[in-house]
């Protein structure tokens, strides 16, 4: 039981602490109070043994009463463990002082127990107001650390964004720091690739400046030759005015001569018409000659046949009048001799009678066959007299005609020589002007076009630039532009068409003309080109043309010229050839006219040595009228792809190529010629923004960008002579290779809106204008000869 409670502190009743707190503080407590206590005597001072405790006994029975003895649990522990000396068991008096000595500690230790736990209790209950104040301030701190945690999470979600977007733009400053170092190596990289070539140079600076002190001597030799060339370049300019003169007064005889041969082909015509009639009147007068000469011979016989009856009927009356005086010699005998029978004299009257009224109506006949003998004489010898003046004037038209047909020969051969100086004279402008020539088309201003008071585009008025100028004003800047010719919007379709229709003209003439127009979305093109060919006045080009083409072919079939039509219609729509005629032919189109007509297939482009081109599988038709021309461009321009884009209700998403190749044979001089006329609306050029084009509409307007860059793309090698022209970077520009660096006669209007917000675009289109007029091409070959040639389809 002893070693039990050993190590247990003594216990209370009300005591709650447990026991190791209870005695962790009770020992820490005894030992402040040790420390501290100055009533307080340490338990050792107490327990030092009886002898100890008999030396103080006074000190400790009065003690006991007034101060507090401190224990230590080993005090304790050994006081409870304490064993009574063994001594005398009958000494009682020891054992008592020993057992009153024990029993004075064990009061001590109560008390100072007591002492303790009251002690305990106090701290007891000033620990639980504590630990209730500690408890409010706790649940006060809780709601606070609530709230405080709430404002935290609120924080720390701001201070997540802020680091996420911390992070970001570390990122971000990170990879610009990369480029940046990136940067600083490749100038790094530069500046000594810098250093060395300066190094090189500065060797080259010394060679140059050697090669300056030659050059200088060669300058002034130069200076020489330049004068010189000067003078020859002044003699150049000189020859050139000359020519220009000479040009100018060719032209003008090109008119007189265009006014003469209008003037003859009318005479012409006058002479042909009055031929006809005269034809148609010597047609009637022969017939009438025949008709005259068959009454004469009916009359002839007649007259014949009234002289035999007028003999017959005089015979008669011979004959009768010879019976008469018989009977009249018989009545007479008879009076005379027998003077009887009244019977037969009556008879005999009545017969004479009768024969004298026989006598009497053939007389009647004989007179009325006389006047009409008379008559008819007189009939015929009228007929004979108009019979001789038919034939005079018979003759004398004969004459006429004669002298007609000779002065038509005549003027025949006029208008031959003056068609071949008319060509020659054509060439030559076409050739002085350049080969690839640049009109520009402004277009009116359209409802649409919600455009302001400003006027972005205007026509300079000087002389040199009159009717060639055009001047566009973009962000308040100006600039001026001059083309071959310039067509305000002002201009109509037919003024358009007489610049051109020389051109097209030449096609007939056995050259390759190609005539296009570029522009921007909704800025006039397909207007220009196509027009609205159901009006006749609002008609593009290329009906008009094909009209013209018609019209002269017709015109020349009289100086022995015959033509074969063919034609063709593709676009090209996102870098694919599409055929035009294949599909939704018109019910009357004659179907074996049609050939190589395949579908389904992928047309591919060739071009041979000659220059011409050929487009595999594309449907060619024989034309033959200007009704057959027109169902077929109505057909293509149905099937071609058009779309609405933000700029154009209906925008040419393609390019349109219309193509018709002329064979010509002269019967009388065997001469034979091949043409191409090439017609083309481009598809719009336009930017992306600008068009607001999604989907397929943006895939389009790439392609159309695409091969709008590949044109100008060609064009600037070509301005540039380079070695290298890219053709084959499009269809577009692998198709019209011969046209635009070839030998063919090529026109390009550039159409421009006056918009003021198209003014950008407007600029775009000018200056890539403005570079094609710079372009040098190949000089225009007529394709001609006098052999048979070959019939090979060709668009350049
Ligand atoms: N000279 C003109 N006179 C009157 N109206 C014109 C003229 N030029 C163009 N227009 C009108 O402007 C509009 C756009 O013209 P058009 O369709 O010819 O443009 P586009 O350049 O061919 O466009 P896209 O490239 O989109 O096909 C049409 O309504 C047309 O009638």
């Amino acid at each position: 039981m002893a070693s039990r409670n050993q190590n247990r502190p003594p216990r209370s009743p009300s005591n709650t602490v447990p026991s190791e707190k209870r005695r962790r503080v009770g020992v820490e407590r005894m030992d402040r109070q040790g420390n501290t206590g100055r009533g307080r005597q340490p338990f050792a001072s107490v327990n030092k043994g009886p002898e100890a405790n008999r030396a103080n006994d006074v000190v400790s029975t009065e003690g006991s009463e007034c101060s507090i003895v401190e224990f230590t649990r080993e005090d304790v522990e050994a006081l409870l463990n304490e064993k009574f000396k063994k001594g005398n068991p009958f000494d009682s008096k020891k054992k008592m002082d020993q057992m009153g000595d024990f029993i004075r500690r064990l009061r001590l230790c109560v008390k100072w127990f007591q002492k303790l736990e009251e002690s305990y209790i106090g701290e007891k209950e000033k620990l639980q107001s504590a630990l209730e104040s500690a408890e409010k301030r706790c649940s006060d701190a809780e709601t606070e650390m609530k709230n405080k945690i709430e404002e935290l999470s609120n924080t720390i979600s701001d201070l997540r964004k802020t680091i996420f977007s911390l992070e970001e733009r570390i990122s971000k400053e990170e990879s610009l720091k990369l480029e940046a170092m990136e940067r600083h190596r490749e100038e790094k990289e530069a500046r000594s690739a810098a250093e060395n070539m300066q190094v090189s140079l500065s060797a080259e600076l010394e060679k140059v400046k050697q090669e300056k002190l030659e050059a200088e001597q060669k300058a002034k030799s130069s200076e020489l030759l330049y004068n010189s060339s000067k003078e020859y370049n002044m003699d150049l300019q000189r020859y050139n005015s000359r020519l220009q003169s000479d040009l100018q007064s060719s032209n003008d005889s090109l008119k007189e001569l265009e006014k003469e041969k209008t003037a003859i082909i009318q005479n012409l015509s006058d002479v042909r018409t009055h031929n006809k009639t005269l034809q148609s009147q010597l047609a009637s007068v022969k017939a009438s000659r025949e008709e005259a000469t068959k009454q004469k011979d009916a009359l002839a016989h007649e007259l014949s046949c009234l002289r035999e009856e007028l003999k017959q009927i005089r015979d008669d009356r011979d004959l009768q009048q010879a019976q008469i005086q018989s009977l009249t010699g018989e009545v007479a005998y008879y009076k005379e001799y027998t003077g009887n029978s009244c019977a037969q004299l009556d008879s005999l009257t009545s017969k004479t009678k009768a024969l004298e009224d026989t006598c009497s109506f053939q007389r009647d006949q004989i007179n009325r066959l006389q006047h009409q003998l008379t008559a008819e004489k007189e009939k015929f010898k009228m007929a004979d007299l108009s019979a001789l003046e038919t034939r005079t004037c018979f003759e004398e038209q004969n004459r006429i005609m004669g002298e007609l047909r000779d002065r038509l020969a005549d003027k025949e051969f006029q208008i031959i020589e003056g068609e071949k100086l008319r060509k020659k004279l054509h060439n030559t402008i076409l050739e002085l002007k350049g080969n690839i020539r640049v009109f520009c088309r402004v277009r009116p201003l359209l409802p649409e076009d919600g455009a302001g008071t400003n006027v972005v585009v205007s026509y300079p008025s000087s002389t040199e630039a009159l009717g060639r100028g055009i001047e566009l004003v973009q962000n308040g800047q100006k600039y001026p532009f001059t083309f071959d010719k310039v067509f305000s919007h002002e201009a109509s379709q037919q003024d358009v068409f007489t610049e051109i229709s020389q051109l097209v003209q030449s096609a007939l003439d056995g050259y390759k003309v190609c005539i296009f127009a570029y522009g921007q979305t909704g800025s006039g093109k397909t207007y220009t080109m196509m027009g609205r060919p159901n009006a006749p006045d609002l008609k593009g080009l290329i009906p008009r043309s094909l009209e013209q083409i018609f019209q002269t072919s017709q015109a020349l079939k009289d100086q022995g010229w015959t033509y074969k039509m063919q034609a063709s219609v593709l676009e090209i729509y996102n870098e694919t050839i599409r055929d035009l005629l294949l599909s939704n032919r018109p019910s009357g189109m004659d179907l074996t006219r049609i050939e190589n007509g395949v579908p389904g297939k992928q047309h591919t482009i060739k071009h041979d040595a000659n220059g011409n081109t050929e487009v595999s599988d594309l449907t060619i038709v024989d034309v033959c009228s200007v009704k057959e021309i027109s169902s077929l461009l109505q057909q293509a321009a149905n099937c071609r792809s058009v779309g609405r884009t933000q700029m154009n209700e209906q925008s040419s998403r393609s390019h349109f190529v219309f193509t018709l190749r002329i064979t010509g044979v002269n019967e009388n001089t065997e001469q034979q010629v091949q043409g191409v006329l090439n017609l083309i609306d481009l598809a719009g050029s336009e930017r992306l923004s600008k068009s607001g084009a999604t989907g397929d509409r943006l895939k389009e307007t790439q392609a159309i960008n695409k091969s709008l860059s590949s044109l100008s793309d060609v064009m600037f090698a070509l301005a540039k002579k380079d070695e290298h022209v890219p053709y084959r970077n499009s269809k577009l520009t692998y198709l019209l290779q011969p046209c635009l660096g070839g030998d063919s006669k090529t026109l390009m209007f550039v159409n421009v809106s006056p918009d003021p917000s198209s003014a950008g675009e407007s600029l775009c289109s000018l200056r890539f204008a403005s570079k094609v007029n710079a372009c040098e091409i190949g000089i225009p070959r007529r394709q001609t000869s006098s052999k048979s040639f070959d019939s090979r389809m060709s668009y350049g």
